[in-house]
Order: structure tokens, then sequence, then C-alpha cells
């Protein structure tokens, strides 16, 4: 590998190839008055983690508020694919309920999975897991220590009993041809030529005629690779659910190592002095609050009461996210012993989750309301919650600032952000699929290093080949997989975004507004299917959020000059993948094994 020491970036600036570094204006962070003016709907939008316009006076108003309501989707998938097809070339929309044929035969036999789940969790327990009884002294300690999840066992129970109740209550379900992805599933890895075609990878004894729910009609199955996999004959409909499959409540339950919610007060207290909470940000469903190094971002779901004038998620939706969240956990390079594929650590963390239940804790109501006086909230009152209410409690990394509160003060700042943006999703797309379809200026969060060295770099590895992006000091997390698309190997998460319209009649000209319109012209609405270029526009968007932050005769004309050209650029590529390949970064990107500081070309 080439050596990443000041000499080694010294010459390549000597060398003409990168631009020397320019230091501008300080952009200071919008002002707390700014953003407390109640009446002025555009800024209170836009300050208080509502990234998007607001067309209703009153309330923080999400165009993604109505989606999550109506749930995130699923299709599963089954090894064995080719991973490289170009994903959607023959793609259908999933056929109407109407078309679907009637299942025959009787209702999933589940016990083998259930005795081989309850031998999996028992012994989870007994080794990870003190009686929840002592939940509050067990977590004290648990702040500093890395929680592994065992992914394929919970993707595959979470699979079974998914089935298994769709299969009580429709008249026939989905099942998709898609690759196990070993990059993803740490303990898996067969991959021919390189990186062309993946197989099964670990071994879990379930497969979808161990669950006898093999009875897929042909004209029902869907594909987002274009190749449909035909499975048994069609089976009767209307099978009475029989309880055998776990519902999402117990599966969330069971991958927070939990027998019953516990309090607010008893998960917080694990990372921080209860009294030490400062609310952080807020989001349609969400409540952020510092802890200790963590953050933690609470969300109610499951209750009746409506929350910001929002129906509250349910324990499926909440499941999902959770399973896209250990997905990409699953890039880190820390995480799984394996050498991997693909791997980055510009995803926020997930460090743990929690499943809670009663009323807010009076610690979080004065984080809150101290947050509500200096900021102006616009969610409402967590004061109405009652004691039946469940919540569940995303235990994060702190990923710092959000980009549009951050001051940018000089151009090798926007170097790194853009470098560690695009080099991220290229490893989340390659690895899974992944789509953010959401990565507007609040979801991207900024850290600056105590003491800043202009020759730290972020590695990843990218299809194998390992990479260091230089990051001169500023850390790069992106954030809330809302309306995220993913494949962990064993299905398709994605949000239907079609079903809210209001998503796509944002404000003429408005950046964020612009970018949801291309994406609906990219997918075609097939909002399953696989388009990384949903990445790029995302990209190209940053680059102009980028641009309105730097407005300023101080960042000079030739900075401008080379980030229009730069999005002119990316509007040409179709991957995040390829937007890496771009000149742009070749002075900030190192490929290991080519001892060359630039990508091979396009
Ligand atoms: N890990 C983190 N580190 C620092 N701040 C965070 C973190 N996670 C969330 N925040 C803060 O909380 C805000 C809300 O978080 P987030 O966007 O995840 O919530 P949400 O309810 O999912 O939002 P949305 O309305 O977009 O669905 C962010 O804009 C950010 O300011």
């Amino acid at each position: 590998m080439a050596s990443l020491e000041g000499d080694r970036w010294s010459e390549i600036v000597a060398s003409g190839r990168a631009r020397p570094p320019r230091v501008g204006v300080v952009y200071g962070r919008r002002l707390v008055e700014e953003s407390s003016g109640r009446a002025n709907m555009e800024t209170r939008a836009s300050f208080s983690g509502l990234r998007r316009p607001s067309f209703v006076p009153r309330k923080r108003t999400s165009w993604n508020r109505s989606l999550s309501i109506r749930g995130r989707e699923s299709i599963f998938v089954a090894p064995g694919a080719n991973l490289q097809q170009k994903p959607c070339e023959a793609m259908k929309r999933p056929p109407k309920p109407c078309n679907r044929k009637k299942r025959l035969g009787g209702p999933p036999d589940l016990s083998k999975e259930k005795a081989y789940f309850e031998e999996i969790d028992a012994f989870d327990l007994m080794e990870e897991s003190p009686s929840p009884k002592n939940f509050a002294s067990w977590t004290k300690g648990m702040g500093q220590n890395l929680i592994i999840h065992d992914l394929p066992a919970i993707l595959e129970r979470w699979k079974i009993s998914t089935l298994a109740r769709r299969v009580s209550s429709e008249p026939l379900f989905d099942i998709v041809e898609t690759p196990i992805l070993p990059s993803v599933l740490s303990n898996s890895s067969t991959s021919n030529n390189g990186s062309e075609t993946y197989t099964a990878g670990r071994a879990i004894s379930v497969s979808y005629t161990d669950i006898s729910l093999k009875s897929i009609a042909e004209d029902s199955l869907i594909t987002s690779f274009g190749k449909v996999k035909i499975k048994e004959e069609p089976v009767e409909a209307s099978i009475p659910w029989n309880g055998e499959a776990l519902t999402a409540f117990d599966q969330l339950l069971m991958v927070c190592r939990q027998s019953a919610p516990v309090t607010l007060a008893e998960v917080f207290s694990a990372y921080c002095e209860l009294g030490s909470i400062k609310k952080l940000g807020e989001g349609t469903y969400g409540e952020a609050y510092r802890a200790g190094r963590t953050v933690c971002k609470v969300v109610p779901f499951d209750g009746d009461l409506l929350v910001n004038g929002e129906s509250q998620k349910r324990s499926e939706e909440i499941l999902e996210e959770v399973l896209l969240s250990l997905t990409l956990n699953n890039l880190r390079a820390d995480r799984g012993g394996d050498v991997k594929t693909n791997s980055c650590n510009g995803f926020i963390e997930t460090k743990d989750f929690r499943v809670c239940q009663g009323p807010y804790d009076p610690f979080l109501i004065s984080a809150w309301e101290d947050y509500d006086a200096k900021r102006g909230s616009e969610n409402d009152h967590p004061k109405e919650f009652t004691r039946e209410q469940c919540y569940i409690v995303f235990v994060l990394a702190d990923g710092g600032t959000d980009l549009e509160s951050f001051a940018l003060v000089e151009y090798n700042e926007v170097h790194s952000l853009l470098v560690q943006v695009t080099a991220s999703l290229a490893v989340a797309e390659s690895a899974c699929e992944f789509e953010h379809r959401d990565l507007h200026w609040g979801n991207i969060l900024l850290a600056q290093e105590e003491t800043p060295d202009t020759n730290h770099t972020m590695s990843f590895t990218l299809q194998g080949k390992r990479m260091h992006a230089r990051t001169f000091g500023l850390n790069v997390s992106i954030i809330d997989f809302t309306l995220s698309r993913i494949n962990t190997g064993t299905a398709i998460l994605f949000l239907d975004l079609s079903a809210d319209p209001a998503l796509f009649q944002g404000k003429k000209g408005d950046k964020q507004a612009e970018t949801y319109r291309r994406m609906k012209q990219i997918t075609q609405e097939h909002w399953e299917g696989s388009f990384p270029k949903t990445n790029v526009v995302w990209l190209i968007y940053l680059v102009d959020m980028v641009l309105q932050k730097l407005k300023s005769p101080a960042h000079g004309n030739k900075i401008e000059r080379e980030l229009r050209s730069l999005k002119k650029r990316l509007a040409s590529y179709e991957s995040a993948g390829d937007c890496l390949r771009d000149p742009f970064f070749a002075d900030v990107l190192l490929i290991e094994d080519d001892q060359v500081p630039s990508m091979p070309p396009l």
C-alpha cells in the first residue's frame, strides 16, 4: 500500500494533482433566533430536524410521514441469483392481490424452526444476557461494549414469522429470487470470478421447503433481477392463523435480548447519569438525545395516540428498520472476523436497540423542554404518553452535527464530505443494493476530530479493493434509513413511495423536492427495484447544497466552477460506484493494491 504519511500527500500535491487547500470564511451555524420564529414556516422546517418543505403552518409536515404509516414493504428472496445482473431490466410491478392464486394445503408447519430458534435464543440468553430482572445493573457496563447481533439468524426468524403471518392473512405471498450477499452476511462468502456471482452463504438449516411455504403461483413471482424462479404448485388460501410464528413485537424483544420491555430510564442510565441527558435533534418520529458517548433515538410505536399529528409506527415497521440498520452495521469493518468484500464505516453505527414501555421519563421531559426553549421544537410534548406506551430506543454512535448546521470551513472539507458520502454509498450499493433515497442535508452528520490531522483517512473496501479516502479530520456519517431500500440477502426492504403523492409535490425549484421527483422518474415508481441512480441524484443534490453553503466570494469562483463541472459529470453516472471514479476524487483516494492515488478509469 502506498504510504499515507505526509510526504506521500505532499508528493501528490507537488505533482500538481491536488488542489492546494483554500481557507474561506467560516459559515456560522444558524442562530437560535432564526429558527425559533414559529411563524416562519420554511425556517422552522429546515432547522429542527425536518428537512422537507413544510406546507402546513402549524405542525411539522414530513413528506415521508404518511409513507411510514403505510409501512415498509418486503419481498422475500432466495439464494443463488446473479448479483451483478442489471436489476429491473425485465422487472414487473408486483401483481395485484386480486391476480394472485390461492394456496392449497394446510397451515405452515413451523415447529422445526421454532425449536431451532428456541435453541439459538436459549443459547444467546445464556451466553450474552443475564436475567432481565437485573437489567439495570447489567446494562451499566454496556455502554462501551460491542454487541454483536446474529443477523442471519434474526433475518431467518423474521422471514419465517413474516411468511407465516402472510400465509394466514393474505391470499398469496411473493418470493423473489435474489442472492444471499456474502459481504453482508459475515459468515458467508462464495463468489466465483471475483465479484460476479454469489451463492448462498451461511447455512441455516431452514429453507422455503423446510418451512412448507413452498407454494407460489407462477404469475405471483416477481424479481428485481428479472429472474423468476418457479416454486412448487399453488396452495389454498385463507388458512386461519395458528399462532406458530412470532409476532413482530416478540421478535423485536428477541433482537434486543429482552423478555419484556424495560423503562426509558433503565436504558438511559446504562449510558449516562440521567441528569446529563441532552436532546440533540428531532425528526417526525424520533427524538434524539445525547446519553454519554452515545445518542439514543427514542421512537414511540404501536400506540393509538397520534404523535406530532401522525399515527405511530407499528412493530412490523420498527422491526424492518432494525433489520435494515443491522444489515448496514454488518458493513462495518469491525463486525465479524472475516475480511469483507465490501466494508465501510460511513453509516451511523447502531450499537444496540431496546424496547421500552411506560410514560416518558422526567429526565427526558426536562431535556425535551430545554431544547424546546432554546431551539423551538415542532414536535408534541411527550408528557402525553401513558404507561402503556411502547418505544424503541436506537442506541447510536454520536455522529456530530448535521450538514445543514455545520460550518464548512475550507475546500478540503468539501472534498472530504463528498468523497466519504460517495464511497459509503458505493460500498453499500455494491454489498446490498442499498439506496438511501432520502439523503438530504439533515441526514448527513459531520464530526470534526479534536486534533485534526491532514493525513487522516477513512478506510473502506469496495469489491475487494482496499481504499483510503482523506478526511482532513472530518468524519462523516449517514443516518435515517426510513425511506431506504436494501437487499438483506433474505429480503428486499423498501418503502412504496408511490403511496404518498405529497412527497413529489414539493415546491418547484427546491433541490430536495426536485430530487424526490428525479427518483420517481428513475424508478418509474417500481420502488421495490434496484436503481442505484437514485444515489447519484442525491449526490448531485449534495453538491448543490455545498454550493449553497459556500456562497461567498471568499471561496472563489474556481471552487464553484469545479463543483459545477463535477455536478455535470455526476449526471452522466449510473451509480455511486461510478461517481467514485470521477477525477474529482482522484486527489483524495488511495487504492492499496495499485499504489496510486486514483481509481481506475471508467
Ligand atoms: N447518531 C446521531 N448523532 C447525532 N445526532 C443525531 C444522531 N441521530 C439523529 N441525530 C439528530 O436527530 C435528528 C433526527 O434524527 P432522524 O433524522 O434519524 O429522525 P427521524 O425521526 O427518523 O427523522 P425523519 O423525520 O427524517 O424521519 C437528526 O437530524 C440529528 O440532528
